[in-house]
């Protein structure tokens, strides 16, 4: 148990911007030897307040349940009971309840005091080394407010009733807090087969893509906007191919190893082993965490047939929320099972065919494949009519031709999907065909493009 955090029996009418607790932070640190010293309430535990006369009380503090040591603390009445505004643009933030509300150049923002507590950068609060924070601030007071507020147009300020002292940058806070004029830095770009055509994401050189962060940040760019990418001349090795991929991302181990290669050999037991039609659906949808991308290279194929289908899952979500609103809303709620089975692997997943994203409702995943579907034993009688049809509708939209992008993957082609968006699929073939390729962990994508400030 932290130590600061044990025997907290205060209840919360004690810890407010009455209490003056700057003589807490000394003794913390000089008598006990304990690193926080912070002083602020989030941190103090306190068994019982005797008020004394003359502004002086004494309050016990505790290290443990069992174990108290008396000490002395000023008491401040808080005078006026407001918070003081001030700065050169104090005119654009207004007090409300429990928080404040800033006006910027093109955002209003409420601002909780206890989150703008909670998320103080201040070296005592954050380790800039480690870039975590220093407290938990798990006793923070809910009802906490700060003595003042100065705000100059780029910085706010806030003095909390310990004198503690919290600095944002409005940038800072336009880019973390919760607002709804959230811009995301590399929007979708949503396409049908028309869109595509005329606008296809340019393809970037081996050379390039290896030797340059340009072309890097190109392919990844590529990757957020149009839910894929496409790098050629790569050299017809698996070694090459997998070079190709690591400058994007390690690669992830699933059930088929890291990299893998396929044809028509039905050396395993799933479609993809043989040479007949697969339609769009995503893969790995038997895991709960679906695997980010999917990359393949094409490294020989002597016959016919065998076009790759991408297809713009959010284009297609996005479509059927608008013309049935009520099938969207029934697949972002209802959690259905994927399963993939041969000897030795049994793998079993729970998810919802279509996931949104929490803050935005923008969407963040479609996970689409009718041939993994495992007996469906998640929804209940009364419901399971109504979860099919809302299915269907969406199958509508994936079977849509005016939806289907086509290529040809030569050979020297390595091919990125985003498989949490874009679904692929390809015709029968004739021939000798193989594919290698890999997946890869979006979250692994993600950190490379925030890395490399695409994101
Ligand atoms: C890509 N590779 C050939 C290795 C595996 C194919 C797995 C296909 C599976 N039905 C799924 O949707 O995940
Ligand atoms: O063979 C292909 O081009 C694609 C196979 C496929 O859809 C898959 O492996 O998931």
């Amino acid at each position: 148990m932290h130590p600061l955090t044990a025997g907290r029996i205060l209840s919360k009418r004690h810890v407010s911007r009455s209490w003056y607790f700057h003589s807490f932070r000394n003794l913390f640190t000089d008598k006990r030897g304990w690193t926080i010293s912070t002083s602020s309430t989030c941190w103090c535990s306190y068994k019982d307040v005797n008020r004394g006369s003359g502004g002086i009380s004494t309050c016990f503090v505790g290290r443990s349940k069992s174990k108290f040591s008396p000490i002395t603390v000023n008491r401040r009445l808080s005078t006026t009971g407001t918070i003081s505004l001030s700065g050169k643009n104090a005119a654009d933030i207004k007090t409300i309840s429990g928080g404040i509300e800033l006006r910027t150049d093109n955002d209003l923002l409420t601002l909780p005091f206890i989150w703008l507590r909670d998320h103080c950068r201040c070296q005592i609060c954050y380790n800039y080394k480690t870039n975590q924070k220093k407290v938990e601030n798990l006793d923070c007071d809910l009802s906490i407010e700060p003595r003042s507020v100065e705000y100059d147009g780029v910085q706010l300020s806030l003095i909390w009733p310990d004198d503690h002292k919290t600095t944002f940058e409005t940038d800072w806070l336009l880019s973390h807090v919760f607002h709804s004029g959230y811009k995301k830095k590399v929007p979708f770009f949503l396409w049908n087969k028309d869109v595509m055509t005329a606008n296809p994401p340019p393809r970037i050189g081996y050379e390039d893509h290896m030797n340059t962060s340009m072309a890097l940040k190109r392919s990844i760019f590529n990757i957020l906007k149009f839910g894929y990418t496409i790098v050629t001349q790569v050299p017809l090795t698996i070694e090459d191919t997998r070079e190709v991929i690591e400058k994007v991302s390690p690669v992830s181990r699933t059930l088929f190893g890291e990299m893998w290669s396929f044809t028509s050999d039905e050396a395993r037991g799933d479609t993809a082993y043989t040479n007949i039609a697969l339609g769009a659906h995503t893969d790995a949808s038997y895991y709960n965490i679906p695997a980010g991308i999917q990359v393949f290279h094409c490294l020989e194929h002597d016959g016919s047939g065998g076009e790759t289908l991408l297809l713009d899952g959010f284009n297609a979500a996005e479509r059927l929320q608008k013309i049935d609103p009520a099938a969207f809303d029934i697949l972002t709620r209802t959690v259905i099972p994927h399963e993939y089975i041969e000897p030795g692997h049994n793998f079993h997943s729970l998810g919802t065919v279509l996931t949104q994203h929490p803050t935005t409702g923008e969407m963040l995943n479609i996970r689409f494949n009718p041939y993994d579907r495992a007996p469906l034993y998640t929804v209940p009688p009364d419901k399971v009519q109504e979860f099919y049809r809302a299915y269907q509708a969406l199958s509508t939209e994936i079977k849509n031709k005016d939806n289907e992008f086509w290529i040809k993957l030569e050979p020297g082609m390595v091919l990125f999907i985003d498989n949490w968006r874009v679904l692929h699929g390809r015709a029968a073939f004739t021939g000798k065909r193989v594919i290698t390729g890999c997946y890869l962990s979006r979250d692994d994508l993600m950190s490379t493009a925030r890395v490399l400030q695409i994101l």
